[in-house]
């Protein structure tokens, strides 16, 4: 057993734990780096990448068929669906080299590929390694949760981790679970020429603000998938090569099963009793994303049962760089300023609070303002006019933000940017956007917000009129 001492040991090289390594390394921190399976873990091989090139394909796919007003005949696209296959596993070739063994051993980052556990409060054995750390950090991620459901065991069914390995074309593809998996997956799987069925047990894109989910959930069944809400799955058979999922409301067909209803953490390998670090789900931490029952060790990314996404374990990141290499050990991780983007079409995306949370924290202060697509010069001149942005605001500062139509993903950054700094409505309104661009979309929604205070103001009015008057 070769024993390694080091002053950061990192458990998973994913999103969270490659960032983790790339920052201390960098820095001058002694680092180790253990990963079980594969450099890069769930983004790039089984997540964000493949599903948004995935998405992308089909994205391809749908605008050959769909030109709309402008002028160009559409065509039946060809779409060859291994080659598809192809273009994800492209994608993921050209971006593994960023989170490489090779790099970071570049960076001075001892990697150890083998699947790692405490033995102790303080130290970590991975293969035919034995680990003492100064500092732990615990990047784990999660694995597709699959339910006990009645049948599953005898039915073949796919997951996040292997769909993007199927090369034939699903004929009629079933989905249980709504969430942002399943309705990502529905899109590019309609549009890719399969048949889509999505079963969720409660109410589709469920995180959402339901006004703007439904704008995605009607486009989607305008598309022809099929979407059932309120039904559980409750029992799933398989005969002659055909699934049914049986709900409370009826059953469905289909060639193939997707199960997309959730995530667990990966902690049963760790041992964490061995190290006294207290967890249930996920691992237990507070805002400093550190075990409140072994100081020496902390948790990021989906381990430490926050927002699941890719953004969050990176930011988390930065909060154990400040925290256990900097020495700032005030360093906290905020979830108020998180964003988030579902990458259907039209693209989903919220930051900040809930109208409910917004509703019980200000109450009658809580003001909300819209602006549609339909009355952006950019979105009429690309045929993209479906969607709006609505924004929460209390006490002139906008609370929470969520926008459903084209590139609202790229559009929900300034908002991520105005919440994360405390800024007012005035600081998108004051910023001069160039035109015709989507983002102007943001500035006109803060001047709905200003407008009532500008152009349906006596005392506004009545100003203009004496300075009008006398003003030489
Ligand atoms: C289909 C899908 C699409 C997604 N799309 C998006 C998106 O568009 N945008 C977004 O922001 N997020 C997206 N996500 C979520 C995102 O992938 C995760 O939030 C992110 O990967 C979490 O990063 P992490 O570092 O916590 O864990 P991971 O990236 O999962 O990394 C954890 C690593 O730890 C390793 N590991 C586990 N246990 C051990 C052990 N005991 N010893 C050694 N190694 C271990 C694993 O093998 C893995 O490599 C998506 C997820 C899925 C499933
Ligand atoms: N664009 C993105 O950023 C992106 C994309 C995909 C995934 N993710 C991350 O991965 C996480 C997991 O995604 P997900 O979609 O698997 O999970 P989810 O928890 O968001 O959604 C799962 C859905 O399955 C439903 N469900 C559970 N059991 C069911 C049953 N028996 N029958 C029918 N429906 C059932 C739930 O009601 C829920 O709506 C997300 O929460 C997100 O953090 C992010």
């Amino acid at each position: 057993m070769e024993k390694i001492k080091c002053d950061i040991c990192i458990i998973g090289a994913g999103s969270g734990g490659l960032s983790v390594a790339a920052g201390a390394s960098q820095m001058g921190a002694d680092v180790v780096l253990i990963e079980g399976h594969k450099m890069g873990g769930d983004c790039l091989n089984y997540g964000c990448v493949p599903s948004k090139s995935l998405l992308a394909a089909a994205k391809q796919a749908y605008a050959m068929g769909h030109t709309g007003d402008l002028g160009v005949t559409a065509v039946e696209p060809q779409v060859d669906y291994a080659a598809a296959k192809d273009h994800v596993a492209k994608v993921i070739e050209t971006i593994a080299p960023v989170d490489s063994q090779e790099r970071f051993e570049g960076f001075g980052v001892r990697v150890i590929r083998d699947w790692a556990r405490f033995t102790d409060e303080k130290t970590v054995v991975a293969g035919a390694h034995e680990i003492t750390a100064r500092r732990f950090v615990i990047a784990t991620g999660s694995s597709p949760f699959v339910p006990p459901i009645d049948g599953i065991e005898n039915v073949t069914h796919y997951t996040n981790e292997n769909i993007f390995d199927l090369r034939e074309r699903p004929e009629h593809l079933l989905i249980i679970g709504g969430g942002p998996i399943g309705m990502e997956m529905a899109q590019a799987h309609i549009r890719l020429g399969s048949k889509v069925t999505v079963i969720e047990g409660l109410k589709a894109l469920g995180n959402d603000d339901r006004e703007l989910a439904e704008v995605v959930i009607g486009s989607l069944q305008a598309e022809g998938v099929q979407i059932i809400e309120g039904q559980q799955a409750r029992r799933i058979s398989e005969a002659d090569g055909r699934i049914t999922v049986e709900t409370e409301g009826g059953s469905f067909t289909g060639s193939h099963l997707l199960m997309a209803v959730g995530r667990k953490v990966n902690l049963d390998k760790l041992d964490l009793k061995a190290a006294r670090v207290k967890h249930d789900r996920a691992v237990t931490v507070g805002d400093d994303l550190r075990s409140p029952t072994n100081s020496r060790v902390y948790a990021i990314g989906d381990a430490a049962g926050r927002m699941q996404f890719t953004h969050v374990a990176g930011y988390h990141a930065g909060v154990i760089v400040r925290s256990a290499v900097l020495g700032m050990t005030w360093a906290k991780a905020r979830q108020d300023h998180i964003p988030w983007v579902t990458y259907t079409d039209p693209e989903l995306a919220h930051v900040g609070m809930t109208e409910a949370q917004v509703r019980a924290k200000f109450g009658g202060q809580m003001k909300v303002v819209r602006f549609n697509y339909d009355e952006n010069d950019r979105a009429i001149a690309e045929g993209k006019t479906k969607g709006f942005i609505k924004v929460l605001v209390a006490n002139g500062k906008p609370k929470g933000v969520s926008i459903v139509g084209a590139h609202a993903g790229e559009l929900i950054g300034m908002w991520a940017m105005a919440i994360a700094n405390g800024q007012k409505m005035s600081a998108i309104a004051n910023t001069v956007l160039p035109y015709p661009t989507l983002s102007e979309i943001n500035k006109r929604a803060a001047g709905a917000y200003f407008s009532p205070q500008l152009f349906e103001n006596a005392s506004v009015k009545t100003i203009v009129q004496l300075v009008q008057k006398y003003m030489p």
